[in-house]
């Protein structure tokens, strides 16, 4: 079987990536051989029903697993230096200024007690050195980076005195302060309403123009990843079952059966709503999924992968309930 080359401009390059969990005396795969790269200046979607992995995958990155989950095998590289080689000193050097991430709920992310401007640029104003006023012009011209109106106000301002969308705009600068090359977002709209949600990927399109910053977004709207990612990532019980440097080409020609199911989902209300309930409930189970091998990624044309599967996969996928 081939075995998946990294991406020679990768920022971002995960390999093999496990991960198990403990519940009690009993563990389990969480993640199993999960790989992708991030590229520079490339937003590319991760997207795969609830329980994944997703969350899981860019919490390995940033070396903020749970307690009872650990990394069993696997390599995370950024900029060719891999991540767990050392014990983490490396990675420790590089959370929040070369890689950083923001989360779904910027009311639990950011310090109540903190105002946001100090919040912001705390750490990148102490390694530059900044005294207060500094520091304090910093934290401005974040804010205003990021589309909050009047920032001198807000600056002083407590997270609890700003609306959702303006937290998250905070969340965003503060991820953005130091200038990071790749920014991983864990669903970074979803708490939003409608309206918001459209503003701040539109901050985002432009954070990747502007600061060239590759971008790994994990979403469950395939509606804004059609709008904004470049490159796709298709993840399915704990592992990248497809994925591709071409949106475009994924979506036109979905090759594993998994992601034919996620795209048939879109356009139709009806059946595959329930389709892919029913497919989390009889999804193999975790300790099933243990005991399988890990299979590398198939190469199945430029820039793209696909998981190996059988027709007994085939038939599962296809299925179509009726409501
Ligand atoms: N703290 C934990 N302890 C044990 N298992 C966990 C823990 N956190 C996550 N897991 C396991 O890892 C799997 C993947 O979780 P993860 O949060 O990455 O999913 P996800 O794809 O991000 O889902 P969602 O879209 O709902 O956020 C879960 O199904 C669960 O089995």
């Amino acid at each position: 079987m081939m075995h998946r080359t990294a991406k020679t401009n990768a920022a971002l390059d995960i390999e093999g990536l496990s991960v198990a969990a403990w519940i009690g005396d009993r563990s389990y795969r969480a993640l199993d051989n999960v790989a992708l790269s991030v590229a520079r200046g490339e937003a590319r979607g991760l997207v795969g029903e609830s329980g994944s992995g997703k969350s899981l995958t860019l919490r390995a990155v940033m070396g903020l697993l749970p307690a009872n989950l650990r990394v069993t095998a696997g390599a995370i590289r950024f900029n060719d230096r891999d991540l767990l080689a050392d014990g983490g000193k490396h990675l420790h050097a590089i959370r929040g200024t070369g890689i950083a991430m923001v989360f779904q709920e910027p009311a639990i992310a950011l310090n109540p007690v903190m105002k946001v401007g100090r919040q912001i640029v705390d750490g990148v104003a102490e390694r530059r050195g900044f005294g207060a006023r500094q520091a304090r012009e910093l934290a401005v011209e974040l804010l205003a980076q990021v589309g909050i109106q009047d920032p001198a106000r807000w600056v002083d301002a407590y997270p609890h005195q700003l609306s959702g969308g303006m937290r998250q705009r905070v969340m965003i600068a503060s991820a953005i302060a130091s200038k990071p090359e790749v920014i991983l977002c864990d669903e970074p709209t979803t708490a939003l309403d409608v309206t918001i949600q459209a503003q701040i990927l539109n901050l985002f399109k432009a954070l990747k123009t502007d600061l060239g910053a590759g971008l790994l977004y994990v979403t469950h709207d395939l509606g804004v990843v059609a709008e904004f990612c470049d490159s796709l990532t298709v993840m399915y019980a704990g592992r990248t079952v497809e994925q591709s440097d071409d949106l475009a080409a994924l979506i036109a020609a979905p090759a594993h059966p998994y992601t034919r199911a996620l795209l048939a989902a879109v356009p139709r209300i009806k059946g595959p709503i329930r389709r892919l309930r029913g497919l989390a409930s009889s999804a193999p189970s975790l300790t099933e999924r243990d005991q399988t091998p890990a299979q590398a990624l198939i190469p199945c044309g430029p820039g793209r992968q696909v998981a190996p599967f059988t027709a007994e996969d085939e038939r599962f996928f296809a299925r179509d309930e009726e409501v």
